[in-house]
């Protein structure tokens, strides 16, 4: 609910919302403008009698003076019978040139004030305000539910693609973009007399003024009183009117100032009301507040990329979701539930849909929120759900567990659940075991164990369509491309090659895009562009011939060193890296990167500690030879012996030298001794444990089992730190690869 809450407003006036956040991040800067503009002086160092009476020497018609809360002094006066308005120097009185509002921005003002519609586009902005308000509030509620709780809002943000920079960026600038709406919809609503009318009233005009013979006003003695700083407003009394008074608005409050005696008269201080007015205007203007305009302004500059991002997400989700030729609940004799955040799943429950239809099922498909309570005809309740938060129910499946209890099946259900999750998160996939468990205790059947699909692998998707199958006595090829990827071309310009003589044939291969040479000279220059962006740990999928699904590896390079370098383990019976195994130099392959952008050291000068074995050296390889800043990065792997698969044993040796890499410790499973990763690891856990205690950030790449190994060294290492891996995993410092 919260989610459409969220996104059909917002798109409906993502349009009128540029407008207004662009043409307000154009005004932001009139404020820092005007400040660089302004001749400000030091507190107590000009009094207001001292600049009246510079300002009358040099103009003797002086009606007005205005200080606004930049700084700017401005004085209004007649001269021959015409009125002019001059900013001037208040250290001097002198004019600093003719004031004259800027007619660019007046109309930009207007823009953003009412889309240049007077009144009723002033009442639209207002209301747009109001819903830029609500859509910030709703999007930290979608954001905090996305990412498992308030703290998790503080840490990296999962995700990729437009999910990504939506979720980035409105965290970035959601207070921003909050004080602007609430600050506008407040401005409007006084406007509109929505509000009580806040503003000062004026005092009554004094009584009895002295009457005597008028002084200079440099002699003013409330006037000498007030220093400059503080001066919003002086008028002066009409010339030759000794009854007349001096009018004055300081930033406490209003009054009067007899203009033969200096008495300061009826002096009222600013209403609580006028106070709380005139902070709301300053807070959305910024005006005297040039670094707040400024802040202002660049989060309101997000809102086209928000528009845009939101705009993707939300047609993502829609053609993902939209299930194809559902069963009616009482035909159905099979029943798919989808439990998705952002609609990767549907993809998943689409093909599997369309499998089981071939096979002859009538297939009810829908939100697992929409279990009903009864599938009179169905024989089979399967389940494909993802995971989100710090392991909870992704937006379609929200209430599921809830509805279950309602659930009363009229014949025997047979179950199973398949999850989708990333084992980067600490608790897999939990949300689907979590169901599982549900529909066992309400007494269904499972016909399979749950299955747990890491990274969207379309293998085990179809795997497990196998088992599926022949549960069912049907043959269930499942097919499923979850984002048909655009690939290009690449062309193996180097191998290395490691490992045969311990059976554990490993290449580290580059690649160069295909065809490069063919440009023309004059467009060489173009080459390195042609290049998609990609950091090391991003992957490189691989479409072998032949193979339906492609296979990823971890980049080892990035897109400013013009190659792709990646780092493979042969398979036995491996279709993809027995193809990759087989090229020569000059053979070329189809691929496509994939940001990967949760596993990469932080940006800071904290240590690192990289953990790997085998091919998993590739993308930790890439991150020291990117540690340009020489941050203490430390390294452990594993292989089986150094003289025939210490993988970038040379590099690795330079990169000592340079300090880009600060330790090395390698483990060999067939050496004399032999040893792995995890003893290493067990051997130095006073210092590791002294380098978490400084902030250190752990990656860790390669196999499932060394990686399971290593949690529990580090498990066992924090004990007396009192912290484990699952929260170092929720700060983000422990991140792992693993395949
Ligand atoms: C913010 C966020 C939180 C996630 N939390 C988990 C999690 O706790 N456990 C897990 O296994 N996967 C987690 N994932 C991964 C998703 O479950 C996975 O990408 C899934 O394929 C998304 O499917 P959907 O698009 O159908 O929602 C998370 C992803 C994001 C973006």
């Amino acid at each position: 609910m919260l989610r459409k809450l969220h996104g059909l407003p917002g798109l409906l006036v993502a349009l009128l919302l540029v407008v207004l956040a662009v043409s307000g991040s154009i005004l932001s800067v009139v404020p820092a403008l005007d400040r660089a503009r302004a001749v400000v002086p030091a507190t107590d160092e000009i009094h207001v009698a001292e600049l009246a009476g510079r300002v009358v020497a040099h103009y003797p018609g002086a009606e007005q003076i205005v200080r606004d809360l930049s700084g700017q002094v401005v004085v209004y006066f007649s001269e021959d019978g015409q009125a002019g308005a001059d900013r001037i120097d208040p250290r001097t009185g002198a004019s600093l040139g003719p004031y004259q509002p800027s007619p660019f921005w007046g109309w930009v003002k207007n823009l953003h004030r009412s889309f240049l519609l007077a009144s009723p586009g002033r009442f639209m902005a207002g209301m747009l305000a109001a819903m830029m308000g609500f859509l910030c509030v709703s999007g930290v509620l979608l954001l905090v539910r996305r990412n498992g709780g308030w703290k998790a809002l503080m840490q990296p943000m999962a995700g990729t693609g437009s999910q990504r920079i939506h979720a980035v960026l409105a965290r970035l600038a959601c207070l921003g973009l909050l004080l602007s709406a609430v600050t506008g919809a407040l401005l409007s609503a006084q406007r509109f007399g929505l509000l009580p009318e806040a503003s000062d009233s004026a005092p009554a005009f004094p009584a009895e003024v002295s009457g005597g013979q008028p002084v200079a006003v440099s002699q003013l003695k409330a006037l000498a009183q007030v220093d400059l700083n503080e001066l919003r407003e002086l008028v002066f009394p009409y010339p030759d009117d000794p009854q007349d008074v001096y009018s004055l608005t300081t930033a406490q409050g209003m009054g009067f100032v007899d203009q033969s005696s200096g008495e300061l008269l009826q002096f009222q201080p600013h209403a609580i009301g006028g106070v709380v007015q005139h902070w709301i205007l300053r807070l959305h203007t910024g005006e005297g507040l040039w670094w707040l305009a400024l802040l202002l302004g660049v989060s309101a500059l997000s809102v086209p990329v928000l528009s845009v991002t939101g705009a993707r997400i939300w047609w993502h989700r829609r053609s993902s979701a939209t299930p194809c030729d559902s069963a009616n609940i009482p035909d159905a004799d099979m029943v798919v539930l989808v439990g998705s955040e952002s609609g990767t799943t549907w993809g998943f429950a689409r093909a599997l849909q369309r499998s089981l239809s071939q096979a002859g099922f009538r297939v009810h498909c829908a939100d697992m929120n929409a279990l009903a309570t009864d599938y009179p005809k169905a024989s089979t309740l399967l389940l494909l759900t993802s995971t989100y938060g710090d392991g909870e129910a992704p937006a379609s499946a929200g209430r599921f567990l809830e509805r279950l209890q309602a659930f009363q099946p009229s014949s025997p259900l047979d179950y199973a659940v398949l999850g989708f999750g990333d084992r980067q998160f600490t608790h897999f996939c939990r949300y689907a075991l979590r169901v599982d468990e549900a529909l066992s205790s309400k007494g269904l059947n499972p016909m399979l164990p749950p299955e747990l699909i890491d990274r969207c692998s379309v293998e085990k998707f179809c795997d497990w369509g196998r088992q599926l199958g022949a549960r069912l006595g049907v043959d269930l090829a499942l097919h499923h491309d979850p984002v048909p990827p655009a690939t290009f071309e690449l062309e193996l310009v180097e191998r290395v090659d490691y490992g045969c003589a311990v059976q554990a044939p490993t290449s580290i291969l580059r690649f160069r895009m295909a065809g490069a040479e063919l440009r023309l000279p004059w467009l060489r220059s173009s080459g390195p562009r042609r290049l998609p962006a990609f950091e090391a740990g991003d992957l490189l999928g691989v479409l072998p011939p032949g193979a339906e699904a492609p296979r990823f590896y971890s980049l080892a390079s990035s897109r400013s060193e013009g190659v792709f370098e990646i780092c493979v383990r042969k398979q036995p019976g491996g279709l993809c890296s027995g193809f990759l195994h087989s090229l020569k130099p000059g053979d070329t392959v189809a691929a496509f990167v994939r940001p990967n952008p949760g596993f990469r050291p932080a940006a800071d000068t904290r240590p690192v500690i990289l953990i790997g074995a085998g091919a998993g050296i590739g993308p930790l390889t890439g991150f020291i030879r990117k540690n340009k800043a020489r941050n203490p990065m430390y390294l452990y792997w594993g292989g089986r012996s150094p003289t025939s698969d210490f993988l970038y044993q040379p590099e690795l040796g330079d990169y000592l030298e340079d300090h880009r890499l600060t330790g090395l410790s390698t483990a060999f499973s067939r050496a004399d001794g032999g040893s792995y990763v995890q003893d290493k690891l067990r051997q130095d856990q006073k210092a590791l444990r002294q380098l978490v205690e400084t902030g250190a950030q752990i990656l860790v790449c390669g196999g499932r089992e060394m990686a399971n190994g290593v949690r529990q060294v580090f498990d066992d290492l924090l004990a007396p730190l009192r912290l484990n891996v699952d929260v170092l995993q929720q700060q983000g410092r422990y991140l792992e690869d693993v395949f």
